[in-house]
């Protein structure tokens, strides 16, 4: 398993343009393959997890960049797999969800880690003591659980103390991951970046180098293995964020339009 947990020690600015990057794709189609997230990434941040907005032609665009590249597009998401396919439903595509937790390969094989049994529990808990903080939402993602604070940010404190000690109750098989405006429970044992490296190890993707795109602190584990192996890591942002990605784009909208020109090439 890659070591995802280092943070801004071996970070850097990323300084180039990920425009060029996803140019230098379709010179040379055979030899790339495209890790996309889904939230911030492709789709722009909305104020509940339900109030996201697909774009129509982002399916239809995606499938003829994968058709260009013979398959070797997939999306590594922090969302739970048959959210994420609603999403972009009739379209199918190798995923990975719940930051790396389950994987559906290319031959439509499912794998998963699994909960022990009193995460049910846990989750109806936390449920329940979220419900005396007005706005804060529970996201219930099967094997991961979220708390989001967008809608009310004085209970951030609240909301980080709570999911520290729901994490605690877990076990060690459970691991805090954050994000933007939410703190999520997450199964420990898997990360995007062994997600990325597992698709690397199957066909189409294997001999391939990795493009790895993403917004956030998760993504950062599948830049450090995209880095790693010879690949580049674009973050989105529209600051300088804290990463170890080698490039940047400006923002969600300016990644679908790259996408719609190379689709359409
Ligand atoms: O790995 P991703 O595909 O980027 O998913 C990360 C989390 O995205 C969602 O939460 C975020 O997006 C919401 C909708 O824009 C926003 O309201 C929230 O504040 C963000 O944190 C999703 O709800 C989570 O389950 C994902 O883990």
């Amino acid at each position: 398993m890659v070591d995802d947990t280092k943070s801004s020690a071996d970070a850097h600015a990323g300084t180039s343009d990920g425009t060029d990057i996803l140019h230098e794709v379709l010179n040379q189609p055979g030899k790339w393959a495209v890790f996309f997230d889904i939230d911030g990434t492709l789709i722009d941040i909305a104020d509940t997890p339900d109030g996201i907005v697909v774009p129509d032609d982002l399916a239809e665009n995606l499938t003829r960049l994968s058709a260009k590249l013979s398959g070797a597009v997939a999306l590594v998401t922090g969302r739970a797999l048959p959210y994420a396919d609603q999403l972009f439903k009739p379209h199918v595509f190798p995923i990975a969800g719940l930051h790396g937790a389950e994987r559906r390969s290319m031959s439509g094989a499912i794998e998963r880690v699994t909960p022990g049994p009193d995460f049910e529990a846990l989750k109806a808990s936390l449920a329940e003591e979220a419900a005396a903080w007005p706005g804060v939402l529970v996201e219930d993602k099967g094997l991961a659980v979220a708390a989001h604070y967008r809608q009310a940010p004085t209970f951030q404190g609240q909301v980080e103390a709570a999911m520290e000690r729901y994490r605690e109750r877990a076990g060690s098989d459970f691991t805090l991951q954050r994000g933007k405006m939410v703190v999520e429970i997450r199964p420990a044992r898997a990360s995007k970046g062994d997600a990325l490296r597992a698709f690397l190890s199957e066909e189409p993707f294997a001999g391939r180098l990795p493009i790895a795109i993403g917004d956030d602190v998760t993504d950062e584990a599948m830049f450090r293995v995209a880095n790693k192996l010879g690949g580049h890591s674009i973050r989105i942002s529209d600051i300088a964020a804290d990463t170890v990605a080698s490039a940047t784009l400006g923002s969600a909208a300016e990644l679908r339009a790259l996408i719609a020109k190379l689709a359409a090439a």
